[in-house]
């Protein structure tokens, strides 16, 4: 840093109580409200204006707070009352009304009132009886304060803090430091997208002249917040990168197209593309940390499959890794399925394999003599260990911690990692969320799929989805009835999915019908989802252990019972159990939803069929904490930007980011000195979310 830089650094960083009237006990007021130095409280910004701006009384409302412009028109009365209390009273004449002033507890306002000075009061309108009930006011006459303020700043304070205290100090912090802050924006960026310079970008936050003003401001902070934010996960990127040795794994390609050749069906665009991303990746040199998206149904699985005999092939071994057993089930007898000509062993390790099957997979594994290993967090057990692990796939990796997916890639060298999801994060959103991670989306459904026609129904209306159902069995397709189920533990909640099986093996004796739950033991689920995907049980009444990857195409018809309970990306999950073969697929809400936010939801389901289109509304209705899972989702807290209303800029922000990153003059060019400086204060902390 320059001499010059060192100067703006030091006057910034000051603490506080380096201001006039900052004492020790407030600065402890401000701390708690992450205030400790002269740049901290300038970025505290507001949360919202006051409107002091004269109106015309005959265009506001009745209670309504307003500032006007008058003149005083009658001597003041002054009275006391109760203890210590005062109210002052006057006439002032604002355009055509004469209203009453009335200023409690000021006595001393007395001896100002003249009739004739001009007068700016801010307060309560009553506008019955013409009464202004006072907050603040300013004496317009006198030249020192004509014309100020208007739209004042409103702070969020806790303790003894006081709103009006931070104004006086954020303006003489405005005074005294404005010219030390630092430029963080390249000066190009700033033209390209016409932003205010940061320190009139300050000014103009706590002060605006109007709300455009204010919203000039706030888009620049909006777009800094970001694209700082960006340049720290792509610096953090970029690093990991050039640290993270990894294999390149020589597979043969004439082989790989020879089994895509062999698959029942053609890959769509968007597999086949974010296939060769993959591939791409297993070549190179640096270790493949990769997110794949999809919406359900897009066909993940099968470029899961095509990677790991990619990666098998080129002499290593490979884990799919798996939240459920039921789902770790389905995808080794898929794979098995996929890999049937095919020289590859595979194993399947799960908590309830038996010791003896356990020593042997783990002796396999550390010998060699087991290519794949598809299996839950069995897999990440001490006692695993690989001989030759190339390839890591996780699917719905929302679902493993950052942790479980560290201890996974220690069990290789540097195994390239792919992360699958049908969680359908907005893409920006999906590369801030995961920091450091490369991202793909499959954004195309196999050929031939119709959209799940979704209806919303009264449980009184239940007779008829019964002969609906019968009808879709009788036609000879299979049905999912889904119960909610909140706790695993919950035995209630169990009651009900036994309930409610009982309730339907009453109804449709003539059918076969099985009841999944998390209660069961891994042996019974899984001999019952068996029979349900070879079509032997016709019905499958369940709770929510279904929810993820579960593939029976011959599934039609999607029940949900008590819908209501569900979040939406929930729902739009437990939907894609169905339309995933060529047959029209339904899905029927079964909800009374007590809240407007359930009734949308409902709606909302009947009307968008896109992943993608559901969380984006999923996000809207409830905000990114919650769609995440608060904490552990390791989204950035941003003062004034908002990463869904936001959104836009988010992603302009991060390709300027990256642009920038990738220039090499941003590594040596003193003109983004600052930057470098911040990134590197910056990276110690944000090194946690590196995988
Ligand atoms: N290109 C394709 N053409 C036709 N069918 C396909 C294609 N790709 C996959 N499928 C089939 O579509 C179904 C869904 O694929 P898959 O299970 O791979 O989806 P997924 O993305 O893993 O879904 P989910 O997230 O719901 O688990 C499977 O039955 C699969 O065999």
């Amino acid at each position: 840093m320059s001499k010059q830089d060192w100067a703006v650094y030091h006057a910034l960083k000051q603490p506080v109580t380096t201001l006039k009237g900052v004492g020790e006990a407030l600065a402890e007021d401000l701390s708690l409200l992450g205030i400790k130095t002269i740049e901290d409280l300038l970025f505290h910004f507001p949360y919202r204006y006051d409107d002091c701006r004269p109106k015309d009384l005959a265009e506001v409302g009745h209670e309504e707070t307003v500032t006007v412009e008058g003149t005083v028109h009658s001597e003041p009365v002054l009275r006391f009352y109760g203890r210590n209390k005062a109210r002052c009273s006057f006439k002032v004449l604002v355009g055509r009304y004469l209203i009453t002033a009335v200023i409690f507890n000021r006595p001393y306002v007395k001896q100002q009132v003249k009739v004739g000075r001009s007068i700016r009061l801010t307060g309560k309108i009553d506008k019955h009886r013409l009464q202004l009930t006072v907050q603040h006011y300013q004496w317009s006459d006198t030249a020192s304060n004509k014309g100020e303020e208007t739209l004042l700043p409103v702070y969020s304070v806790t303790g003894k803090l006081k709103v009006a205290q931070l104004r006086k100090w954020m303006k003489a912090a405005l005074r005294d430091y404005a010219a030390y802050i630092p430029e963080m924006i390249p000066q190009s960026l700033l033209t390209r997208y016409k932003l205010l310079p940061r320190p009139e970008a300050l000014r103009k936050i706590h002060f605006p002249k109007d709300y455009e003003e204010g919203k000039q401001a706030k888009r620049r902070f909006i777009y800094e917040e970001f694209f700082l934010f960006q340049l720290k996960m792509q610096a953090l990127r970029k690093r990991h990168r050039e640290q993270v040795e990894g294999i390149p794994q020589h597979y043969d390609q004439q082989k790989v197209e020879n089994f895509i050749r062999s698959l029942p069906f053609e890959l769509t665009a968007a597999q086949r593309k974010a296939l060769d991303q993959i591939l791409h990746d297993l070549k190179s040199p640096f270790a493949m940390n990769r997110l794949l998206q999809g919406d359900v149904g897009s066909g993940k699985t099968v470029v899961a499959a095509i990677s790991l005999y990619a990666s098998i092939s080129a002499g290593y071994q490979g884990a799919f890794m798996v939240p459920t057993e039921i789902l770790a089930e389905q995808h080794y007898l898929s794979l098995k399925q996929f890999y049937r000509n095919e020289n590859i062993q595979i194993a399947l390790l799960t908590g309830s394999s038996t010791p003896k099957e356990r020593r042997e997979i783990l002796a396999g594994l550390q010998l060699g003599t087991i290519d794949l290993v598809v299996g839950t967090h069995a897999l990440i057990q001490k006692d695993v260990y690989f001989k030759n692990l190339g390839l890591i796939i996780t699917d719905e990796q929302h679902r493993f911690g950052v942790e479980q997916r560290r201890q996974l890639r220690r069990k290789g060298a540097a195994p390239d990692v792919l992360l699958m999801t049908a969680t359908p994060i907005p893409r920006t959103l999906a590369i801030t969320a995961f920091g450091d991670l490369d991202v793909t989306v499959i954004d195309e459904l196999p050929a031939g799929r119709k959209k799940v026609e979704t209806y919303w129904v009264k449980e009184h209306m239940l007779d008829r989805v019964f002969r609906f159902m019968q009808n879709e069995i009788d036609q000879g397709r299979q049905a999912y009835v889904v119960c909610p189920l909140i706790e695993e533990s919950d035995k209630l909640d169990v009651q009900n999915v036994i309930d409610f099986h009982a309730k339907l093996c009453k109804v449709f004796p003539q059918y076969r019908i099985g009841l999944l739950h998390g209660r069961l033991s891994s042996a019974e689920k899984g001999k019952t989802m068996r029979r349900f995907a070879q079509g032997e049980i016709q019905i499958l009444v369940t709770t929510t252990v279904i929810e993820v990857g579960v593939d029976v195409p011959n599934a039609t018809l999607m029940i949900i019972y008590d819908a209501e309970r569900f979040g939406l990306s929930q729902l739009h999950q437990l939907r894609g159990r169905v339309g995933r073969g060529n047959h029209q697929s339904y899905c029927i809400l079964i909800a009374d939803p007590k809240t407007e936010a359930g009734i949308q939801r409902m709606h909302i389901m009947r009307s968008t069929h896109d992943g993608f289109e559901v969380a984006k509304k999923d996000l809207a209705l409830r905000g990114t904490g919650d769609f995440f899972g608060t904490k552990q989702s390791g989204l950035p807290d941003f003062k004034v930007a908002d990463m869904i209303r936001d959104y836009r800029a988010l992603e302009v922000a991060r390709k300027d980011a990256q642009a920038l990153i990738q220039n090499p003059s941003f590594w040596t060019d003193e003109q983004f000195g600052l930057l470098r400086t911040y990134l590197e204060e910056q990276l110690g902390t944000g090194e946690k979310l590196l995988d």
